[in-house]
């Protein structure tokens, strides 16, 4: 199975255009989409879903032309869009229902599939409450199950964990993992541990742009030797943020404890550590922004 993105391009009515010449080969397992607000990740999965019509270029879906024909994908496709909503006078499992037989999925062969996802959703208590008293989280948990519905081999989720708890993200995530065993996933999402914990291959968006499309392992290589921690006093923990990317901070009784993303150590007393996908993603898209600012 391989989606194959050729020079796509969206340009929105006023002009801003939404992604750039965007080249990607993505085939079995997770790809995560990582990027920073306004990147272009959820315009990239709204024209992979067929939702949206690129401007420029084409995608290609084993082997088939989606831009000539976007029904080839909507047969296969699973989409959870960044704003889903549901409908708040249906139960989980009538809403359910509604979703699998607009996809064309059988009445019998839904009711198995529902009742398995709401399991592994761990919704099944809850299938026949109205969506109008479930919690942001459990709407969210909603989403993901009838992305799922029709058994599709690619799968694009817009934000799948966001406001789960966190015992619900690691579900998700195996739930993810699990479908990606023979299907195409591709996962756009803040939250860079869910990406570390699932993804294959990691595309960065920057301003509409691809800046990469690599392994995990490949983006912490780069960010090896640029990533320390170092205890800095309370009142110089805000020069340390205007000088430094700063990935994280542990406020401890005697200072905070900085994590920074710099080409040197920051400080004598700063310790190199290994770095995460969280720091090598701040510091290639810290690197990017330096670039647009040379060029400036
Ligand atoms: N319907 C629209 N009309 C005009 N411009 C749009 C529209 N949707 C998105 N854009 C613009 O396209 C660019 C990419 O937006 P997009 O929503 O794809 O980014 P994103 O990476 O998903 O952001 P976020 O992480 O904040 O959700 C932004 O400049 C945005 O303002």
């Amino acid at each position: 199975m391989t989606l194959s993105l050729k020079a796509i391009g969206k340009r929105y009515a006023d002009g801003v255009w939404g992604v750039r010449d965007v080249d990607l080969e993505l085939d079995t397992g997770i790809h995560g989409l990582l990027g920073p607000n306004g990147a272009g990740k959820s315009t990239l999965l709204r024209i992979i879903a067929t939702v949206s019509e690129p401007s420029e270029g084409s995608f290609v879906w084993n082997g088939t032309d989606v831009t000539d024909d976007p029904v080839t994908v909507r047969r296969v496709l699973g989409y959870l869009p960044q704003d889903f909503g549901v409908y708040p006078d249906l139960t989980a499992v009538e809403f359910l229902q509604y979703i699998a037989a607009l996809r064309g999925v059988d009445g019998e062969t839904a009711a198995d599939r529902i009742d398995d996802l709401l399991a592994v959703a761990g919704l099944q208590d809850d299938r026949d409450r109205k969506l109008r008293t479930f919690s942001g989280g459990m709407c969210r948990s909603v989403g993901i199950v009838q992305a799922l519905v029709n058994d599709p081999e690619l799968l694009v989720v817009d934000e799948p964990t966001v406001g789960l708890d966190p015992e619900k993200r690691v579900q998700v995530r195996n739930l993810l993992t699990e479908v990606a065993r023979d299907r195409v996933v591709l996962l756009s999402t803040h939250i860079v541990p869910d990406v570390e914990a699932t993804a294959n291959t990691v595309a960065l968006l920057s301003d509409g742009e691809l800046l990469d499309h690599t392994t995990p392992e490949s983006l912490i290589e780069a960010a090896e030797g640029n990533v320390f921690e170092v205890l800095v006093p309370q009142s110089e923990v805000d020069s340390v943020r205007a000088q430094y990317q700063v990935s994280g901070t542990v406020q401890r009784t005697d200072g905070v404890r900085m994590r920074v993303i710099a080409d040197d150590r920051p400080a004598p007393d700063a310790e190199p550590v290994v770095p995460t996908l969280e720091d090598a993603y701040l510091n290639r898209i810290d690197r990017e922004g330096d670039r647009f600012d040379d060029s400036r």
